[in-house]
């Protein structure tokens, strides 16, 4: 285990009765100190991560080590976490004082200090002057608030917070991003945050693990997981992205729809069956002469920021564009993307290979 390290998973598979495993022999390790999110479709398998780190569910074979320390015997409220869920899960019949002090009398702390610590917890969540409200005259952001203020005035090592912004709106969702961003970093302690909201996961984590089916599909930082994609799974949840098959030519040359483009892509077998990723963002309209790939514009979307295009080349492929320039519908248009815009995918490619490949290409990149 790293020394940086405060949770490590190792081969951790969690089943029930015969059903096909939940986790399928997952291994990975959370540093300390950062913000972490694990993200992926309903029934991935995310909160049941957060239950085996949280101790209210055991793992079916695998050790999981919280500081060193194997603790899948340990009983949850011997651990150093604390959960921040979905629906908050305060007592409506506490007020805000006395919801966030409740961990805090269980332990028999004196009055004095619940004082202070739970003044000092509702104080970095900005509800000061809170204390004598009953949750029922709190809103959806300020009951989140109550929450967390309840999760952090234990002080444990870890929180794990269960998709905890879901229920609020769009607007009031985003103010929170940051709230729970700033508080992150500002305590220190180690967030591991749930969502099936890749805009969320980029906006707010260090690290991110994709998850599918109970496995890891990949991790990384957003900007990794956004410009190198591992597969087509990765490339598809994490934002909008168009894929084509292709072949690696050679070293810095692949393959699609028939012609030949320079990338910055290298290390890969001459000849290699490939996929393609090429973000919409990363597509330019230009003139048929100017563009690397000739299309039809089949429909266009308005979207605020940027015209949304969808349109088709010759071969069939659809090509989702993302600009501020708009063309007609039927028009035949060029599009032009550099070298660094394609995304070149190994076809079955396991994590670690992957890295390896990712780490020289940043390295040639230097
Ligand atoms: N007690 C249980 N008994 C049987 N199956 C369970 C149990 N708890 C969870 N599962 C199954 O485990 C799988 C993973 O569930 P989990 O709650 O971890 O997914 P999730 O990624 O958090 O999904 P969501 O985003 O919908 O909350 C699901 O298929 C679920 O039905």
């Amino acid at each position: 285990m790293n020394s940086s390290s405060i949770i490590e998973f190792k081969n951790v598979t969690k089943q029930y009765d015969n059903d096909p495993a939940v986790l399928d022999n997952v291994s990975f390790e959370i540093e300390r100190g950062k913000f972490y999110t694990l993200l992926g479709p309903s029934g991935c398998g995310k909160t049941t991560i957060l239950r085996l780190i949280a101790g209210f569910t055991e793992a079916s074979s695998g050790d999981i080590f919280f500081n060193c320390e194997r603790i899948n015997d340990l009983p949850a409220n011997k651990r150093q976490v604390n959960t921040v869920f979905q629906d908050y899960a305060l007592f409506p019949h506490l007020n805000v004082f006395e919801n966030v002090a409740f961990g805090l009398r269980i332990k028999k702390w004196k009055k004095s200090d619940i004082d202070e610590k739970v003044k000092e917890a509702l104080h970095f969540v900005n509800l000061d002057g809170y204390e004598t409200r009953e949750i029922k005259e709190m809103s959806g952001g300020q009951r989140q608030r109550v929450a967390i203020a309840r999760a952090i005035v234990n002080e444990p090592e870890v929180i794990l917070l269960d998709e905890p912004l879901s229920a609020l709106d769009l607007k009031l969702r985003t103010e929170m991003q940051y709230e729970l961003r700033e508080l992150q970093r500002n305590l220190g302690i180690t967030f591991i945050f749930v969502t099936h909201d890749q805009e969320e996961a980029l906006a707010m984590s260090d690290e991110i693990f994709v998850l599918n089916k109970g496995k890891i599909e990949q991790s990384g930082s957003p900007t990794d997981i956004y410009d190198e994609p591992i597969n087509r799974f990765v490339a598809d949840f994490i934002g909008e992205s168009n894929i084509v098959k292709g072949t690696m030519v050679k070293d810095y040359v692949v393959q699609f729809t028939g012609k030949q483009f320079e990338c910055v892509d290298q290390g890969l077998n001459e000849n290699e069956p490939v996929e393609i990723v090429i973000r919409p963002e990363d597509l330019e309209i230009t003139t048929l002469e100017n563009g690397k790939l000739q299309v039809e514009v089949d429909s266009q979307l308005f979207r605020g920021v940027h015209y949304e295009l969808s349109c088709y080349d010759d071969d069939g492929n659809e090509w989702l564009v993302h600009s501020t320039k708009k063309a007609s519908v039927g028009e035949k248009i060029g599009l032009y993307f550099d070298p660094e815009a394609i995304h070149v995918m190994r076809l079955g490619e396991t994590e670690e290979e992957f890295d390896r490949r990712l780490e020289a290409y940043k390295e040639g990149d230097e």
